[in-house]
């Protein structure tokens, strides 16, 4: 997709470095990366532990500044959080509200907006119906499991009408079956709503069912090493899919492509 014109909603990072500390003590974490999101585009993130997953997808949210280059949404700098750009994080147990209501937890990031506390609780309830949890707005979040936890994460990024859903490692908390459950309802999220979906996962199988692109990190400091294409549909099916012979070869890819940019980087 990386021929597609640029559009208001194309997320692009240009020849990005970001370091943390500085002088002596500087550590260069990415260096010259650069990477596009198109439009309703799923891309999935991976590389060895400690490349910089996590620190590219925080830049992506605004959260943090790189150190030079340029993160952008279209035209727009990203030079700090966009109501355009929601993030859901791993560990739910940390990122909900316990005192609130599932339909509070939900509903909170619109609280900063010019919006009647009804059109809040609308929001709030119809994000829940698109991540299939309805009737759960009276609970709290210590009354679901972990899966459904996490979906009302989800939901919290959608209330805002988000077209940009950035995910770090989101399904790594839960159980295998709430797992794919969680995966399809990615991919369903984003056919139904036409959202971009990055995900940076350290599962590559759940990299290459999910992802229209993977991209792969590596080296030190951290740049994208390749950019897979997954010709494997827009369908996916958690069986059928994996069964693949397809699938099994874009794996094998991926992995060795990890495994070799590990090694070198030693
Ligand atoms: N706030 C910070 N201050 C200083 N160093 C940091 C900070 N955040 C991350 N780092 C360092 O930057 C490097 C990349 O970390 P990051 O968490 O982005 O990698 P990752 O690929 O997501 O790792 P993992 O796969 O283990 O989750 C690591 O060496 C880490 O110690």
């Amino acid at each position: 997709m990386n021929n597609v014109q640029s559009s208001a909603n194309t997320l692009i990072v240009e020849k990005m470095s970001k370091s943390y500390g500085s002088g002596a003590d500087e550590h260069r974490v990415l260096e010259d990366l650069s990477l596009r999101v198109e439009p309703g585009e799923f891309v999935t993130i991976v590389g060895p532990s400690g490349a910089g997953k996590t620190t590219l997808l925080r830049c992506l949210s605004g959260l943090v500044a790189p150190t030079s280059g340029v993160v952008r949404y279209g035209e727009v700098p990203v030079s700090g959080p966009l109501a355009e750009i929601a993030v859901v994080f791993q560990d739910y147990r940390a990122s909900l509200m316990p005192w609130m209501t599932v339909r509070d937890n939900v509903a909170f990031p619109l609280q900063g907006r010019k919006i009647a506390k009804r059109a809040r609780n609308d929001a709030a309830d119809e994000a829940l119906d698109s991540v299939n949890l309805p009737g759960v707005g009276d609970k709290y979040p210590w009354q679901l499991s972990g899966g459904m936890q996490q979906r009302v994460a989800i939901a919290r990024g959608l209330a805002y009408s988000a077209p940009v859903l950035l995910m770090d490692e989101p399904f790594g908390s839960v159980d295998a079956q709430a797992r794919f459950e969680l995966e399809d309802l990615a991919l369903d999220l984003r056919s139904r709503l036409g959202i971009s979906v990055v995900v940076v996962t350290h599962d590559i199988d759940e990299a290459v069912y999910l992802g229209d692109r993977v991209v792969v990190l590596g080296g030190r400091p951290a740049r994208v090493i390749d950019t897979i294409e997954v010709d494997l549909g827009r369908d996916r099916d958690q069986i059928a899919t994996r069964a693949k012979p397809r699938f099994a070869e874009l794996r094998t890819q991926v992995m060795t492509e990890i495994r070799e940019t590990s090694i070198s980087s030693r």
